[in-house]
């Protein structure tokens, strides 16, 4: 069984097509990245897979199950972090990661928390309120959130933003061993380096439709070729 499965997935706003019969297919194991321009429909694909969004027209399946009729099944299962989400600014990382616990029914939870902060490096800021912690450091909490229930799939929107080069370089490590270990991640991005770097798997979004997906080690003229004719392909069809 595939990880995630779309087929002809519409999303409309009004008179804006996000996604116009978007159709992809995410392996278990893949550190799949959609790559796409702003406004490509990226989010509102996480969005719809996640369950926080219904689809205008389409079928989705996250671990076989219908993010749009049971979306609460399928948001226990998965981590999640949206784009720009931090910690509540009145706790701290702690007490944050201690009601995700909770909501999340983690029995051994101090554990895990020690466990993550070790792997993010933020043990140094675990009581410190949020309101007081830099953007890097509120990403890396957001980023302890999505793994610290031994999730089989996470969605994550921009991975890498607001972290310095050598943060960039731990999380990508701790991305990569996640899928070694046969879960499966599925990432957006619009930075070209990101998804030819770490992902195994990407599919290049435009206008709301997957151009292509590809291995982007077996591309010969490398992602960003690809990626400049899908998407020029899409601005200037001549
Ligand atoms: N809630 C909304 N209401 C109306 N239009 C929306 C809404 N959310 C997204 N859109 C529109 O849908 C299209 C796709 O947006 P989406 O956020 O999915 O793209 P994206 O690829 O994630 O962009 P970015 O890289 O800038 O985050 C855009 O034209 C956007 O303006």
């Amino acid at each position: 069984m595939a990880a995630i499965e779309v087929d002809g997935l519409r999303k409309e706003y009004g008179d804006v097509a996000a996604l116009d019969g978007l159709d992809l297919t995410v392996e278990a194991g893949e550190l799949y990245g959609l790559l796409g321009p702003n406004g490509s429909g990226k989010t509102t694909t996480i969005e719809i897979l996640t369950g926080q969004r219904t689809p205008t027209a389409g079928e989705a399946r996250v671990l076989g199950t219908d993010p749009v009729t049971e979306p609460i099944e399928v948001r226990r299962s998965i981590g999640i972090l949206p784009e720009r989400e931090d910690p509540p600014s009145f706790l701290t990382p702690r007490e944050y990661l201690e009601f995700v616990g909770d909501v999340r029914s983690i029995p051994d939870i101090d554990d895990r928390i020690a466990e993550w902060a070790d792997v993010l490096d933020f043990r140094g800021i675990l009581d410190t309120m949020s309101s007081d912690l830099s953007e890097g450091e509120r990403q890396r909490v957001m980023l302890a959130q999505v793994f610290i229930h031994e999730p089989d799939l996470a969605f994550i929107d921009e991975p890498l933003v607001n972290l310095d080069p050598l943060m960039q370089s731990e999380v990508k490590a701790t991305l990569r061993e996640y899928c070694a270990d046969g879960n499966t991640l599925f990432l957006s991005t619009h930075f070209v380096e990101v998804a030819e770097q770490l992902c195994t798997e990407v599919g290049i979004i435009a206008d709301g439709r997957l151009r292509t997906q590809r291995d982007p080690a077996t591309m010969d003229d490398g992602l960003l070729s690809a990626y400049e004719t899908e998407v020029a392909r899409e601005v200037s069809p001549q």
